[in-house]
């Protein structure tokens, strides 16, 4: 079994946010959001801290209901679908995910697979062990396999997070901060990995030149509402940047390679 034999949906369906508000105590955290994020791409949903980013992934996954609007997957309100079938559409890495508990690694990866069997009557049917073996392998996680969940670091927990995620089989791949705890090698493999699965994926980062180098679109939020999204390079222009991140920076030709990069002058306003 490889990468490509985990997708088991025929096609990789768009995921749309259309008119949502979400209200947080008296704060409108979200406001009047339209998002589209097309089918097999990965979409990097960007801005500063408190803009709205965690609250968005989970009305996308399903998990908030907004005060208005609606999110699709494909032409299927997700809030529609039962709790299962929403599992095996839709998953979602939470930024500070948490598991105390004494399983293993292998069994908590193998959660992933819960939406999948069959609950009532008896049979067990699809275990799934070779979707968790893949998934353990494509992560770097086998070696570990055995381990004790507690005795992870914070990298490797992010790892067997995306790992229990990508056992669901999700048509959407939603990822809250993924890269937060790993090193270089690990945000480039973790994201080249999230690439090269073709799923949909949303995934909200603070990076920008690895979501430069690593996403065909973006959308960034600011107080609560989509300033501007698009693909990546004519998306993230120098006025953006300064709007929203109070930055003199711009994403430039690299002079290397086939994509542009961030280039920053140093300068950064005060906080007012
Ligand atoms: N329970 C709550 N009650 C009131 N306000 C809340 C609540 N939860 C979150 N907020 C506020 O909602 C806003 C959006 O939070 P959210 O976590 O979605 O932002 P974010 O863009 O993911 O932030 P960060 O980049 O710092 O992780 C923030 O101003 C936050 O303080």
């Amino acid at each position: 079994m490889t990468h490509r034999d985990l997708c088991v949906h025929s096609s990789t369906p768009d995921l749309r946010a259309i008119g949502v508000v979400v209200r947080l105590g008296v704060d409108v955290v979200l406001d009047d959001v339209d998002v589209f994020a097309r089918g097999g791409r990965v979409t990097a949903l960007l801005g500063p801290n408190g803009s709205g980013k965690t609250t968005l992934l989970h009305v996308l996954a399903g998990l908030r209901k907004p005060e208005r609007g609606t999110v699709l997957v494909g032409d299927v309100a997700i809030r529609s679908l039962s709790h299962r079938r929403r599992a095996q559409t839709v998953a979602l890495v939470e930024q500070h995910a948490t598991t105390t508990t004494d399983l293993t690694v292998r069994q908590v990866v193998a959660l992933g697979r819960l939406p999948h069997r069959r609950m009532l009557g008896g049979a067990p049917g699809d275990s799934g062990a070779d979707v968790v073996d893949t998934v353990m392998d494509l992560v770097g996680l086998t070696h570990l396999a055995d381990r004790g969940w507690t005795t992870l670091s914070g990298g490797e927990r992010q790892r067997a997070h995306l790992a229990r995620t990508l056992a669901q089989q999700p048509a959407v791949l939603l990822l809250d901060e993924p890269t937060n705890h790993l090193d270089l090698g690990q945000q480039l493999r973790f994201l080249a990995l999230a690439r090269d699965l073709g799923l949909t994926t949303v995934a909200a980062l603070h990076d920008l030149e690895l979501a430069t180098a690593f996403c065909d679109d973006v959308v960034v939020l600011n107080h609560g509402r989509v300033h501007d999204q698009g693909p990546v390079a004519s998306t993230l222009t120098a006025s953006l940047l300064r709007e929203v991140y109070h930055v003199e920076a711009s994403l430039d030709p690299h002079p290397r390679l086939d994509r542009h990069h961030l280039v920053w002058d140093g300068h950064v306003e005060e906080h007012s």
